[in-house]
């Protein structure tokens, strides 16, 4: 008999005889035998194996604790089945391993009730399940990859994926800046919630490496050094996997793992590595639309939205004036004399003053406010009030007496006042052509009236 078999306890010893114990060794699939009570009397080989105890930690055990939580109502019921006559053949369910990972095993079993014993054959298909999961969660990810238009669902959707395959339950996803502004991060999750600045600023210490060096970092409690200076205690894995594309490195994933999470296994982290790959190819398409949407949407001037946006805006705006939430004016600005600031001090100086004009329109309103440049030294600025259109005329006053002082631009003082035209909705026009036109006649009108 093998060391690790033992042998058939008490009176069902009669039933079966202890030679086929050695037997049952000898088979790749595993030979499981539990009372009525369901406690494992018979384990052979293979199962030992397979569930990692030794005979003395498995016999007399209930085999219901060793299945997964969530697989044990319908295991209870398909046990019941078996016991009530019913032969069970290729069930799937998902057991513990004394090292805390998750086995998926195959059963066919019977009830033998002149020896009141449940005979199970199991076999490990772990592998062929993790193939599976894979073939899944690489399909999800490329396919979320194409679909998604927004980033931080993307992450999201890629993050279901990982959770699927591995214990990732907290990720994050941060993004560095060319511009050397803070890491972003689009993405974060964590099962204990939110995290103090000190554990935040670890964290994004840990992505700064990792962009920097474009290399996979994994960090492990008790096995990397590094791992003694962690703040939280609770902390046992960090994976940190670059967002490489051929254009370099835009950012990184981070994975943790706490407690009594299973950290993340070698496999895990090559699964990772190709899964960055897709991430980083799509975060960088995304950015490039994003960047696209910007340009067709902005002057590239003065970084104001341009006259397509300022439709787009102005039809919401007056869909919520027709709704009675705010009462709308259009204000239409253009500057007096701005072609003799170019003639004089250069088309360069033209700009900044085009700039400075900008900056000090943007800071006389709210930020939810629209001011768009239409045209080259023109703009239109849309006042929305709750009260009444003379809370929109005191903005216009405000605005007016904003550009009473002159301007410092490159060295020269330039005294430039625009012209202001003003019109109400839905008073001066019902529809947006109507409404700007309006507004423009009255700031030629305000033009030629000026001195
Ligand atoms: N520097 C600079 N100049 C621009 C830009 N776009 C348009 N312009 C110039 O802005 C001027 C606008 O023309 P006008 O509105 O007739 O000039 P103005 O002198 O302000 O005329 P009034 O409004 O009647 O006082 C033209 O000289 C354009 O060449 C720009 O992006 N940068």
């Amino acid at each position: 008999m093998s060391e690790k078999t033992v042998p058939l306890a008490g009176s069902l010893a009669s039933a079966f005889a202890p030679a086929l114990a050695p037997a049952f060794d000898l088979l790749l699939d595993a030979v499981c035998m539990v009372d009525e009570q369901g406690r494992f009397v018979h384990v052979s080989a293979a199962g030992l194996q397979i569930f990692g105890y030794t005979p003395q930690e498995l016999i007399g055990r209930r085999m219901i604790d060793l299945v997964l939580p969530e697989d044990r109502e319908r295991t209870l019921q398909a046990a019941q089945r078996v016991m009530a006559g019913q032969a069970h053949l290729n069930f799937e369910n998902r057991y513990l391993r004394k090292d805390g990972q998750v086995v998926h095993l195959l059963w066919s079993a019977r009830w033998l009730p002149e020896a009141g014993l449940r005979v199970a054959v199991a076999r490990d298909i772990t592998e062929r399940k993790r193939a599976e999961q894979i073939q899944a969660a690489t399909y999800a990810i490329s396919e979320a990859v194409h679909r998604v238009q927004d980033l931080g669902m993307l992450c999201q959707e890629v993050h279901q994926s990982i959770a699927a395959l591995m214990q990732g339950h907290n990720l994050a996803v941060a993004l560095h800046d060319e511009a050397g502004r803070p890491l972003s991060f689009p993405y974060w999750a964590d099962r204990r919630g939110p995290v103090s600045p000190e554990r935040w600023a670890n964290l994004s210490a840990f992505c700064h490496e990792v962009i920097q060096r474009g290399e996979v970092r994994m960090v492990r409690r008790g096995v990397d050094p590094e791992a003694d200076a962690w703040v939280d205690p609770e902390l046992q894995c960090r994976v940190g996997v670059p967002l490489s594309t051929p254009s370099g490195v835009i950012g990184a994933l981070v994975l943790k793992s706490y407690g009594d999470e299973a950290g993340c296994s070698e496999q895990d982290l090559a699964l990772l590595q190709y899964i960055c790959t897709q991430l980083a190819t799509a975060i960088e398409r995304l950015q490039l639309y994003g960047r696209l949407r910007h340009l067709s949407h902005h002057d590239a001037l003065t970084g104001l939205p341009n006259r397509a946006l300022l439709r787009d805006r102005l039809s919401l705006a007056m869909a919520r004036a027709r709704r009675g939430e705010s009462f709308l004016s259009v204000l239409y600005l253009d500057l007096d004399r701005f072609k003799e600031v170019n003639d004089t001090h250069g088309h360069l100086v033209g700009d900044h003053l085009l700039q400075a004009f900008a900056d000090r329109l943007k800071a006389q309103l709210r930020a939810s406010d629209t001011v768009a440049r239409v045209g080259g030294d023109e703009f239109v600025v849309l006042l929305e009030s709750p009260k009444g259109l003379a809370g929109n005329r005191a903005a216009a006053d405000k605005i007016r007496q904003a550009f009473a002082p002159p301007f410092e631009v490159d060295g020269r003082v330039l005294a430039i006042q625009p012209s202001l035209g003003l019109a109400d909705f839905p008073a001066d026009g019902e529809e947006e052509g109507q409404l700007l036109s309006a507004a423009d006649q009255a700031m030629y009108s305000a033009k030629g009236a000026r001195p």
